[in-house]
């Protein structure tokens, strides 16, 4: 066999290991949380892009909720405030508000506009839009944050009906409490709720770190599987901070409400997303009922 004939073996190879997880995940929903912390390079947010497309063209169907928390601080300085965060979510007043929905806007449509580029219909929705995401005013350990909002309703029949139409959804995290006034919700809570009330099959999470750390200044604390109880333990015991909180916090809640499998995920390494769902490399942490392995053969 020549040289080349082997190189298109092997890639041959690589395409039919996939056909278990393409027959295990056929028309199941996998809700892709897209955090701003890995939005900042270009390159990086076109393969995210891209394998979110050939998840839909593969016959999955993704939803993507997205964050922005990164560029929303950026022109919260440009205006000339402070962005606050109080155990992960971000102060809110009226004006901070204003800009948050500017830019949360504007990553939807851009995140659209490169999903339509490879060939695949999409439509870019808040949760204003249709109601999708009804909330009441969030308090942060009893502190008032302003227009921060905790979702109490998930209005699932607008997402059904844009994937029977075969579009890939793409939702930011503004929505409406019931005296119509706009409220702020953290892109995980946002991911969290749209995923149990879809029923997701999966809920990934991509963000800028390798994963769940016990210590993130040191790269050998990374923890690949976490079971509930542990990953309670950890929150309890003060080893997460910042914005991983409110990600373990909907972590842990999507998994004891029926999502089956949860992922935090490094979107700084390319095509991290095809490589959770296509191979069982193992990146990542994977949050989990109880202690059970993370792998599956394709079979179950
Ligand atoms: N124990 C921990 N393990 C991993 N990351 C942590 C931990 N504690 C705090 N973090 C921080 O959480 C951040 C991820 O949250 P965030 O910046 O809000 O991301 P995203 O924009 O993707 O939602 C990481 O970059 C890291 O700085
Ligand atoms: C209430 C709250 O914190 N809302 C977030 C919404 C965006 C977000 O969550 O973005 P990331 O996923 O990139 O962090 C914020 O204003 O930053």
């Amino acid at each position: 066999m020549n040289e080349n004939m082997q190189q298109y073996l092997e890639k041959a190879q690589v395409l039919i290991e996939a056909l278990p997880y393409i027959q295990r995940f056929n028309r199941k929903i996998i809700v892709v949380k897209y955090g701003g912390s890995a939005m900042v390079d270009e390159n990086l947010k076109k393969r995210v892009i891209e394998d979110v497309t050939l998840l839909k063209l593969v016959g999955f169907k993704p939803i993507i909720v997205h964050g922005g928390g990164k560029e929303i601080s950026r022109w919260v300085g440009k205006v000339g405030m402070e962005p606050h965060f109080v155990n992960g979510l971000r102060v809110t007043d009226e004006e901070t508000m204003e800009v948050a929905e500017m830019v949360l806007g504007k990553v939807n449509k851009s995140l659209v506009q490169m999903v339509e580029q490879l060939g695949v219909r999409s439509i870019g929705i808040s949760g204003k839009d249709g109601a999708l995401l009804k909330v009441e005013k969030k308090y942060a350990q009893g502190e008032d944050i302003g227009y921060v909002g905790e979702i109490k309703q998930v209005n699932a029949e607008i997402l059904y009906d844009l994937l029977e139409k075969d579009f890939l959804p793409i939702v930011c995290p503004v929505g409406l409490d019931d005296a119509y006034h706009t409220y702020n919700i953290n892109a995980d809570d946002a991911a969290c709720a749209i995923a149990r009330a879809m029923h997701a099959e999966k809920l990934a999470f991509l963000t800028d770190i390798e994963g769940v750390y016990k210590d993130p200044k040191d790269p050998s604390t990374l923890i690949s599987e976490l079971c509930v109880e542990e990953a309670e333990k950890l929150m309890a015991e003060g080893y997460i901070g910042g914005g991983m909180l409110p990600k373990l916090q909907n972590c842990i809640d999507a998994i004891k409400n029926g999502v089956s499998r949860v992922h935090i995920l490094d979107g700084r390494i390319p095509h991290c997303l095809l490589l959770e769902i296509f191979t069982n490399r193992g990146i990542g942490t994977a949050i989990l009922h109880e202690k059970e392995s993370r792998y599956y053969d394709g079979e179950q």
